[in-house]
């Protein structure tokens, strides 16, 4: 059952991946900047698109990991909280601060027919995959060195500097294979409902026959939207982040902002390291799979506030075959 718009053209399809600038930075900074994300989002809807919203959730789930932690050394008798489940708390609360805002943003436009409802999403990974022993993914706050030597001896943590901003602790970034939930978030989204899914790309979790066991990581939600936008046909996967364009030669004298790539272009740009590990990368391999995964389909990667532009050809960088 395909939504169709009054004018009977079918509705486009969209997963909107929210980056760092979407949420804040704390508690109430993120009730703040859910109130403008949820404009951004509603603008597509008026636009006549469905829409599935994905997040982040690298501060978030260090800060949750870190409040745990320091529980449990408080009171022995209470063990350490699992990175998944931190995971699964991080999606809880960020979903119910979006799905607040949006229920709001929707109301104010008189829209009644949508509710919103955030799943929670659990990515399955492979135990053998090879990010498990080679940690990438940064979470929590920046720390100063003498910070970061702290954490390393007391807490074991694994830290590394961030491109001269500091230092954050880094975990393992497995590739999302399957999203369990797919059913549920498709019945939703085909029944005309606005889904919150997959935040942190899903809570990692690995197969052991009907048994779901969590797993020590945070997907990057660049990967485990892309596989979410494959797995419901999108036509559009939009990342957004806090550039309105990706750039080559990026904060260097000849810096050249793009309109258009091609996968091709793309892969070569890669390959001469235009786009930093951990923060462009990833979501340029995004839109390349996307882009790939079938015909027609679009991946946009822009700035929160430009997300209507970008889905109407008016900006942001578009990555299709
Ligand atoms: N080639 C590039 N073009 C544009 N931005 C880049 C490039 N390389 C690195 N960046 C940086 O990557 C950032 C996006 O990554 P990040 O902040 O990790 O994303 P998120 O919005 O998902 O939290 C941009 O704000 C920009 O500062
Ligand atoms: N899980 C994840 O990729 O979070 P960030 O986008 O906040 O780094």
């Amino acid at each position: 059952m395909e939504q169709q718009e009054k004018s009977g053209k079918k509705k486009r399809r969209v997963v909107i991946a929210l980056g760092g600038n979407a949420l804040g930075k704390s508690l109430p900074e993120q009730i703040q900047a859910v109130k403008i994300t949820s404009k951004a989002i509603v603008d597509l809807i008026e636009e006549g698109c469905e829409v599935v919203v994905t997040h982040g959730n690298g501060p978030q789930v260090g800060m949750i990991n870190n409040a745990m932690a320091a529980l449990s050394r408080e009171n022995p008798a209470q063990p350490n909280t699992p990175l998944s489940v931190c995971v699964a708390m991080s999606q809880a609360y960020i979903g119910y601060d979006l799905q607040n805002a949006l229920r709001e943003e929707l109301l104010n436009r008189g829209i009644t027919n949508i509710s919103v409802a955030t799943i929670i999403t659990q990515s399955r990974v492979d135990a053998d995959d090879p990010a498990f022993d080679d940690p990438t993914k940064p979470i929590g706050h920046f720390m100063t060195k003498e910070q970061a030597a702290f954490a390393e001896k007391n807490y074991g943590y694994i830290m590394k500097e961030d491109a001269g901003r500091g230092y954050r602790r880094v975990v393992a970034s497995p590739m999302p294979r399957e999203i369990i939930e797919i059913g549920a978030i498709r019945a939703l989204v085909e029944a005309g409902q606005l889904v919150v899914a997959c935040g942190g790309g899903g809570i990692p979790v690995m197969r052991n026959g009907n048994h779901l066991k969590g797993a020590s990581a945070v997907i990057d939600k660049d990967f485990g939207s892309e596989l979410i936008a494959e797995n419901l046909e999108a036509d559009y996967l939009i990342i957004l982040t806090a550039v309105e364009k990706v750039a080559i030669n990026y904060r260097k004298p000849n810096e050249e902002w793009l309109d258009e790539l091609t996968p091709e272009e793309a892969r070569r740009y890669i390959a001469e390291g235009q786009f930093a590990p951990g923060s462009m990368l990833p979501k340029v391999e995004a839109a390349i799979r996307f882009a790939e995964s079938a015909p027609g389909r679009t991946a946009l990667i822009t700035l929160l506030e430009k997300a209507r532009d970008s889905v109407l050809g008016k900006t942001g960088t578009q990555i299709h075959t």
